[in-house]
């Protein structure tokens, strides 16, 4: 097993259906469905929208602090399984204060989970784009109370249509709190979302990134500068921003010398952790010890680790 570090993980993407079904009946929330398959059977998207209909459907689930608690443990042992030594977790507080949860029982939940894991973690706030920067800058004023539990902003849901440029002053207000900034991009949108969340956002990380390969000049500048790229594979097939694995442009962007990483995205989702993803790369796309290793030891080099530390579990990557 590849130690490796997910920076890509949307803790609320981790809601497994026997999860789902079981903090539904706890909670008293009513579901179309307990049937594990036929919940099973909606996991078949043809977008990124798609995908979100369902995602956040099922979110009602999620109440009380001992919920996010479970979520998170749950996805931490998982990931301990795939080899993942450090996770930098997304969550969209937006949706759980839309469905009435306090602020402090999301953080008290998932933050109690990572003291009780051996993986070391951090916790990344995700704007939900589709509702502007407005109501980013309500949900980032809320945040700031529990300052001390995220070290960044990301910024999240459907991509097209709502480009990065809007939401500069409330990614400003973040960098002067000390916080780090990455932002999804690139996934559906094309190269100049990229460029914008650099320039604009001035994001330190971009998420996905996929789609910089379309501008020559956007990849010579993500390899002169070495930003990191967190590429989530069976995400981009499950969504269908590429047809088959096959396709994937993973090899290209590592050929050219980007710092691309493999995480999971929304694993309960898109058939697979971060270990799957990786196996997958081996068997659909034949990539070998050696590539799978540079992507392990990118993930360090892109995480927000102390160097020391990036240092030692570099160092487990063989090869
Ligand atoms: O893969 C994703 N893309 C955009 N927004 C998201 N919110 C959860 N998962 C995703
Ligand atoms: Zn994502």
């Amino acid at each position: 097993m590849l130690p490796t570090a997910e920076l890509h993980l949307h803790i609320e993407g981790t809601l497994e259906p026997e999860m789902l079904v079981e903090l539904a009946a706890r909670n008293g929330v009513a579901l179309a469905t307990s049937d594990l398959d036929e919940l099973r059977a909606k996991y078949d998207f043809s977008d990124l929208q798609s995908f979100l209909d369902l995602y956040y459907a099922n979110l009602p689930v999620l109440r009380t602090d001992q919920d996010f608690y479970d979520l998170t443990s749950a996805y931490l042992a998982r990931a301990e399984r795939a080899g993942v030594r450090r996770a930098e977790i997304f969550f969209d507080p937006q949706v759980h204060l839309g469905n009435g949860v306090p602020l402090g029982a999301v953080f008290e939940g998932i933050t109690g989970a990572f003291q009780n894991s051996p993986v070391s973690t951090d916790l990344i706030l995700c704007f939900l784009r589709d509702l502007g920067p407005g109501a980013a800058a309500e949900t980032l004023r809320k945040a700031l109370p529990f300052r001390e539990r995220f070290i960044g902003v990301g910024l999240d849901s459907a991509e097209v249509g709502h480009p990065p440029a809007p939401f500069a002053e409330v990614y400003q207000q973040a960098a002067a709190e000390g916080l780090h900034r990455v932002a999804h991009a690139g996934e559906e949108g094309g190269p100049e979302y990229v460029r914008d969340a650099l320039d604009v956002l001035g994001a330190e990380r971009i998420d996905h990134g996929i789609r910089a390969v379309e501008d020559p000049e956007l990849v010579a500048r993500l390899r002169d500068e070495q930003v990191p790229l967190t590429v989530c594979p069976l995400s981009n097939v499950a969504l269908r921003v590429v047809d088959r694995l096959a396709d994937h442009v993973l090899p290209a962007m590592l050929r050219e010398g980007l710092l691309v990483c493999v995480n999971s995205d929304d694993p309960a989702y898109f058939g697979g952790y971060v270990d799957d993803n990786f196996a997958a790369l081996r068997g659909d796309l034949g990539m070998t010890d050696e590539q799978l290793a540079l992507l392990a030891r990118n993930s360090f080099d892109a995480c927000f680790a102390p160097d020391e530390e990036k240092a030692a579990w570099k160092a487990e990557v063989p090869g």
